[in-house]
């Protein structure tokens, strides 16, 4: 939802990054609002995992340039955990399993967490339960894969609305999903696209990555970037998304190109 002057969330200048010494990032550049949300879409190995596991914090990608700000803070200077604790979080596109942790452990630690950072108290777990019960709920998962090690097992798509149960639970302020749709059947497609939009609001924002404009029929997106080259090379609204299903990527990259050299 674009609201006029609403606060930038995120603002992403310039940003180069490179895994095993080879440039993957080399440029980016995306301001994000309150409210809105943003799909990235864009050829495979063109970066967009290798972004939103930049903006996460994970320890294999070296960041060589630009900076993130994020809610006025240099996200880049915060520890994987301290960013997730300031309201990022990341779905993952394969959601880690982690056997002898069971899920409703990890999420009330998680909760908690997020919690102390705001300055709350935490919440016992007669309240946990409750709490955990309601955000079952918004992606109709069933109790039973709490008590079951964090993802052990879980179906592919049944990771993903792991995921999502997650992200009802900690209300980041930005939430960026990976391929959330990736493996879903067409139910839990509309399951977990309901739950995204039942947790927008004017106060969060979200990036989705994704391949398929059918996602985009579920979840709005107030703009749509092509990623390539470890770039954004091209942005619009939720018609572009249209666009690129009909007529695939040549003619944007080739436009790219074009305006590179100056033609
Ligand atoms: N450890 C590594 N060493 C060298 N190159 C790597 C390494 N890890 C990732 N890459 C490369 O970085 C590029 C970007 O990968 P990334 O996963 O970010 O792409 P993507 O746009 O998310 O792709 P997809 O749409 O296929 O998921 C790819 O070419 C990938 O092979």
């Amino acid at each position: 939802m674009i609201i006029e002057n609403s606060e930038v969330v995120l603002s992403v200048r310039n940003l180069t990054a490179n895994v095993d010494g080879t440039p993957i990032l080399k440029g980016v550049n995306l301001e994000v609002r309150s409210g809105e949300i943003h799909a990235i879409m864009g050829p495979n190995g063109s970066g967009k995992s290798t972004f939103s596991k930049v903006l996460a914090g994970h320890p294999a990608y070296e960041v060589t340039g630009g900076e993130v700000i994020f809610q006025g803070q240099n996200l880049l200077e915060l520890e994987p955990e301290e960013r997730a604790r300031s309201g990022v979080f990341l779905a993952f596109q394969y959601p880690l399993e982690i056997p002898g942790v069971s899920n409703l452990d990890f999420l009330r630690v998680a909760y908690n967490s997020r919690r102390k950072a705001q300055g709350l108290e935490e919440i016992d777990a007669f309240d946990f339960d409750d709490l955990i019960e309601e955000k079952l709920d918004v992606v109709k998962m069933n109790a039973s894969f709490l008590s079951r090690s964090l993802n052990e097992g879980f179906s592919g798509g049944e990771k993903k609305r792991n995921e999502i149960l997650q992200m009802a639970l900690l209300e980041p302020k930005l939430g960026i999903l990976d391929e959330t749709d990736s493996g879903l059947d067409i139910d839990a497609l509309r399951i977990v696209a309901n739950g995204v939009n039942q947790l927008a609001s004017p106060e969060n924002s979200t990036i989705l990555i994704t391949h398929y404009q059918r996602l985009l029929d579920y979840i709005v997106p107030d703009f749509v970037h092509v990623m390539a080259q470890g770039q954004i090379i091209t942005s619009g609204g939720k018609e572009l998304a249209l666009e690129l299903e009909s007529r695939g990527y040549d003619w944007v990259l080739e436009e790219f190109a074009a305006a590179e050299v100056g033609v």
